[in-house]
């Protein structure tokens, strides 16, 4: 098997005159934590917006497992293995957190469905509230929920858009040991901007900065990397 999983080359994405993202090539490696970092506005969920289809690139060309997506609709993505979940919840409030999971679930299939959605909000740790509407848990539950539904894809590539955002510390602690179990399965990508977590988890991280790729490498590079610390990081 290859050891990269998704290549993306010359990405870009133009609105109007603003260059979004622009020229990026990019490489995820399989079974890889992989963060993507960067100030508000540097074009990060852009970015995951185009490798999962969201969004069509002005140019440029996305290869999934060797093969070119760049075309591909979003829901073609999902059936190869690229599952995500963004910033704004996509949960349905007035289903319940199990039924939200089965949903997902039925997308590989009606049978065994309810089994896999019990087992992965057991996994994510809100089994307890499986029959609660989803509209009515906490922010953060409502997070979880939805990490619940990307996971019920049994995803190769699992791509993660602040997941952590509206977290209680005790959850995001749940959610670092979460995603540690996951390593070695799926290849994950996540934008994060709690810089402890990334720190923690990622072993690699791309630094994005006015749509182009600023700095790569491992955690620790990143954080003695002078560019980065001036963009980024604050000096
Ligand atoms: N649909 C759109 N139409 C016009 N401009 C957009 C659109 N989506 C994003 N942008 C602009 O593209 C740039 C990159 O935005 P993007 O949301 O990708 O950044 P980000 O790094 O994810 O930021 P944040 O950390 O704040 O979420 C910003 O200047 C934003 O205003």
């Amino acid at each position: 098997m290859a050891a990269v999983i998704l290549e993306a080359r010359g990405l870009t994405k133009t609105f109007g005159g603003l260059r979004a993202v622009d020229g990026v090539d990019f490489d995820l490696r399989r079974g890889e934590i992989h963060a993507l970092i960067g100030p508000n506005g540097a074009g990060k969920t852009t970015f995951v917006s185009l490798l999962c289809g969201r969004i069509a690139p002005s140019s440029g060309t996305i290869r999934f497992e060797g093969r070119d997506i760049t075309r591909l609709p979003a829901h073609a993505r999902v059936r190869l293995g690229i599952a995500y979940t963004f910033q704004i919840t996509s949960i349905f409030p007035r289903l319940t957190a199990f039924e939200n999971v089965a949903i997902a679930a039925q997308r590989l299939g009606s049978r065994g469905c309810e089994a896999r959605a019990r087992a992965v909000l057991e996994r994510v740790g809100i089994a307890a509230e499986a029959g609660a509407r989803a509209g009515d848990l906490s922010y953060g539950h409502q997070r979880l929920v939805e990490i619940a539904m990307g996971l019920a894809l049994e995803p190769r590539l699992l791509i993660l858009d602040e997941p952590t955002q509206g977290l209680a510390n005790a959850e995001v602690d749940r959610f670092a040991a979460l995603i540690e179990g996951l390593a070695g399965g799926a290849t994950i990508l996540l934008i994060e901007h709690n810089m402890d977590l990334v720190m923690r988890l990622a072993e690699r991280i791309t630094v994005l900065d006015g749509g182009t790729k600023l700095a790569e490498g491992a955690p620790e590079a990143i954080r003695a990397d002078p560019a980065v610390r001036a963009a980024y990081l604050g000096g």
